[in-house]
């Protein structure tokens, strides 16, 4: 979400528009097929097949909920997916032909043919691109392995990535020859190398560059190893004749290596023979070692991690929703079948000790499990919890460094892993034997890539769980409605546990309606109502928790005198002013400069702070409760490594009275003596230009309030809200997600949004605003006349300025596309954009978002 905590709320730009009815497309009698041979990106046989086949359930994808929404277009498209789509026992049997591992292909190979690698590359041309794979590698080189190739005409010398290898015909005699083989062995299994072409093929982005997000920089640069060299006795030294015959000191050395039985480095046998180099380099010289030239760990990697925050933790007996929940996952698991299961737990009911409970039952049958986890809940309290119930865990976090990640990494392909914990991106973690994926806070943004390629964790762990037949777990108190609708329609099994562990009430939440004067506080931003709860529960000795989702002190800087807003020069948007240091910041791009003391354009002094960030309710907080010991967390106090961990465990000691902070704070924490949970303004997302605002603050605001009476002591909630009727605060001020999901899937089904439909977006940016607008328009006409050759029911909108209009001084132009298939939509935008360049003087670039999750 760029550089803010929360997005500014782009007052000036209105909704995207939407127009309300689906313009009726002509189905063509041929349906258009997903794929097209020549396709770049869907290389091989079947790999198009399997992107279909995945998509198709319409699982996170929505796609086939044609048959439900009832009016005639939508059967129509229903009827034809049948067609396509093989019926569910059919299609399971053609995905598992599609993942089975194949045999080396030369196995079977008659003698004339030619072993041929396809290589894909990170820049354009992207390839596949043939080469032909010499005899004397032939036995080395497999997919998920990288390559020196020649590329182009030039032949210039590129490193790109075998996706696979195959038994060519005669004509591969005019193929380039692999010039080098760069891997000792494969980076990534096959079923990974086929994870990144469908991530290729589905996310319409480059193979070379779903590698390059698949496998860690850290691991491609080896990061933290050296290469050493190993001497051995080299054959010929068999013949006692030959070393009775050297020197004294050479003999020593080459008898001692022999006996010593295993290989040595020159240092090693230099201060086992009590000799100097000399000798062994004799040796050497006379062929008489055998070396042997190996990278690896420059040391073994110290742990640096404090694994506790405080919090003990053993196991617990289960409750009985726990017990229910854990005996249908453990059938899913029995089973080896690859369902999708959805947790929906409410806040404090224990889910992450039922996710512990089935990764013990994937343990002990030899299996591993990678747990995902928003970035955010990365927190001591997390890792402990794993790391004290399994013998080796491996944590995955943005803070370690290249050699530790890559020293992980090594662990866990080698298999000496149970479990993995990690943001999105431990997605690819090559675990060998992996038994199941765990998606915790499966609704949470983060898991959304919003750089190339553009994934969804979700949707890559349905993919790669698919492939492998084993269990998806998706958990959450707040599940998206993808996720939802996906129990709803059948596509994944909903198990509930719908109350607290200990049969704890959920807190009480009272709404205060920020519109009447009275509930509001003269000049601040807490309510009468809000103070006095917050000075009881400090009297009690309780701590508070206080939300409020936007940094910073002031979010506008205004003249009074002539309304000039303080704006970022290259995103246009308002600056946000940060106290300390007296810095005016774009949240977007973090331009920076120092506050101006009067307005720069009429040279007023007098210029005005508007709107409210954290630091600000940090001042008011601290006046108003002089005696309460307050922190404020934010990715502005939270820079330095460990500043987390440090807050939190403060506040678990009782060291702190009062947290305050941005979205942060809201999830998956789990401290019993939290009295009160104030919500500043619930509101504050409410009113994005985004279909997914209601269920952001449903999320935000229900989390939140979920963080007390997690205790004996109860605890209860305000919430402060200018919209107390609206229906997302509504559902969340009395924990009733299925009002909100039905009522939102009503909505959704209005526009057909996703989970209902499917949307891509398409945003095209450039340094000079017409030319980028130019691209843009055609652009859109390519769209048309692909939507019109392939008889796609695909709904085109824009080409309109985003919210975010300018960003970075590149103006923004985007394009938004809809339908009930996401198939259509695919194959529409891969025809359209398949030859379509941009000349470089225009200076245009654009970018395709699959599935975005923000529309900013
Ligand atoms: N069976 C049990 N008996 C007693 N305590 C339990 C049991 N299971 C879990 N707990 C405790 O209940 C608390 C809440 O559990 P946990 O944090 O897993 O909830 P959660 O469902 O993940 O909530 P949230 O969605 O709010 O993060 C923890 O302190 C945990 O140790
Ligand atoms: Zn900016």
């Amino acid at each position: 979400m760029l550089t803010g905590d929360a997005p500014h709320a782009a007052t000036s730009a209105g909704p995207i528009p939407m127009p309300s009815a689906v313009p009726p497309q002509r189905p063509n009698d041929t349906r258009p097929g997903d794929r097209n041979p020549n396709d770049t990106a869907a290389p091989g046989d079947g790999l198009g097949e399997v992107s279909g086949s995945l998509s198709a359930p319409g699982f996170l994808s929505s796609g086939d909920d044609a048959a439900d929404a009832g009016d005639a277009a939508q059967n129509r498209g229903a009827q034809n997916r049948g067609a396509q789509h093989k019926s569910g026992a059919q299609h399971e049997a053609t995905q598992g032909q599609l993942f089975e591992t194949d045999p080396p292909p030369w196995e079977l190979a008659v003698e004339e043919d030619v072993a041929v690698a396809s290589v894909v590359f990170r820049d354009a041309p992207y390839g596949p691109y043939d080469y032909r794979i010499p005899a004397e590698m032939r036995d080395q080189l497999h997919p998920g392995m990288r390559v020196h190739v020649p590329l182009g005409r030039r032949k210039r010398p590129t490193v790109g990535w075998c996706i696979e290898t195959k038994i060519g015909s005669q004509s591969g005699k005019s193929l380039s020859d692999v010039a080098e083989i760069l891997d000792d062995a494969p980076l990534c299994d096959r079923p990974l190398v086929r994870l990144v072409t469908w991530m290729s093929h589905y996310y319409q982005s480059p193979a070379g560059q779903v590698f390059d997000a698949l496998i860690p920089s850290s691991v491609r640069a080896s990061a933290g190893t050296r290469e050493r060299t190993y001497l051995t006795p080299a054959p010929s030294t068999a013949d006692e004749s030959v070393v009775d015959a050297l020197p004294k000191k050479q003999q020593r050395a080459l008898r001692l290596l022999i006996t010593a039985g295993k290989p040595m480095t020159a240092s090693q046998l230099m201060v086992h023979a009590e000799c100097t180099a000399a000798p062994i380099n004799a040796l050497r010289k006379k062929g008489l070692l055998s070396e042997d030239t190996r990278r690896e760990m420059a040391t073994s990697m110290p742990v640096r991690w404090q694994t506790s925050d405080g919090e003990k933790t053993e196991a617990h007996e289960l409750t009985d929703d726990q017990s229910l929940a854990l005996q249908r996952i453990t059938a899913a698991l029995d089973a080896a079948a690859a369902k999708t299961l959805l947790l929906h737990g409410v806040t404090g009911s224990g889910k992450t000790e039922v996710y512990i409970r089935a990764i013990e039952h994937v343990v002990k049958f030899g299996r591993a499990a990678i747990v995902l986890v928003p970035e955010i809940s990365l927190t001591p309290q997390t890792r402990g919890r794993f790391e004290r119930r399994f013998a080796s865990v491996a944590v995955l976090h943005s803070q370690m460094t290249p050699a530790e990640r890559h020293f992980q990494w090594q662990r866990i392909r080698r298999g000496e892993v149970q479990v993995v914990v990690g943001p999105r991106s431990a997605v690819f973690a090559p675990l060998p034997r992996l038994g199941l994926i765990i998606l915790d806070e499966e609704h949470d943004g983060s898991f959304k890539q919003d750089s190339q390629p553009r994934y969804h964790a979700r949707k890559v762990a349905y993919a790669r769980a698919q492939s492998l037949k084993i269990p998806l777990l998706l958990g959450s108190a707040t599940p998206s409605l993808e996720s939802w609708h996906a129990t709803q329609s059948g596509h994944a099994e909903l198990i509930s546990m719908p109350s607290r562990v200990g049969n704890r009430p959920m807190p009480d939440v009272q709404l205060v309606d920020l519109r009447i004067k009275d509930e509001r506080s003269r000049g601040g931003a807490i309510s009468r109502q809000l103070h006095l709860a917050v000075n009881e529960t400090l009297r009690e000795n309780g701590q508070v928790i206080l939300l409020l989702n936007r940094r910073g002190f002031a979010t506008t800087i205004q003249c009074p005198s002539c309304g000039h807003v303080v704006a970022c020069p290259d995103c246009e948007m308002p600056l946000t002013h940060h106290r300390d240091g007296g810095k005016a910041v774009c949240h977007y791009c973090d331009y920076t400069i120092a506050t101006p003391p009067w307005c720069p354009e009429c040279r007023f002094d007098g210029i005005r702070y508007g709107g409210l960030g954290t630091q600000k309710l940090e001042v008011e907080v601290k006046a108003r409760f002089p005696d309460a010991r307050v922190a404020r967390m934010d990715s502005d106090t939270m820079r330095r490594p460990g500043s987390h961990q440090k807050v939190l465990s403060a506040f678990r000691s009782g060291e702190l009275d009062l947290l305050l902070g941005t979205q942060m704070i809201a999830k998956g924490l789990d401290f019993p003596n939290v009295l009160l949970v104030g919500v500043i303004n619930a509101d504050a997302a409410l009113h994005f230009p985004d279909f997914r605002a209601g269920e952001r603050t449903f999320q935000l605001v229900t989390q939140v309030a979920g963080r007390t009476g997690r205790g004996n002591r109860g605890g209860r909630v305000i919430v402060q809200t200018f919209s107390p009727e609206h229906m997302a605060i509504q559902a969340a001020s009395r924990h009733d997600y299925l009002q909100f999901a039905n009522a939102e899937i009503a909505n959704r089904r209005k526009f057909n949004y996703p989970p209902l439909g499917s949307v891509a977006r398409i945003i095209i940016r450039g340094t000079v605003e017409d030319v980028t607008e130019a691209t843009a328009n055609s652009l859109l006409l390519r769209l048309e006349s692909a939507r019109e050759r392939l008889g796609a029911e695909v709904r085109l909108l824009g080409p309109a300025p985003p919210p975010i209009a300018k960003l970075r001084g590149k103006y923004r132009f985007h394009l938004l596309l809809q339908s009930l298939d996401p198939l259509q939509l695919g194959a529409t935008i891969r025809m359209a954009t398949k030859t379509f360049k941009i000349p470089e003087k225009d200076d245009v670039q654009y970018v395709i978002d699959i599935d975005p999750m923000d529309m900013l």
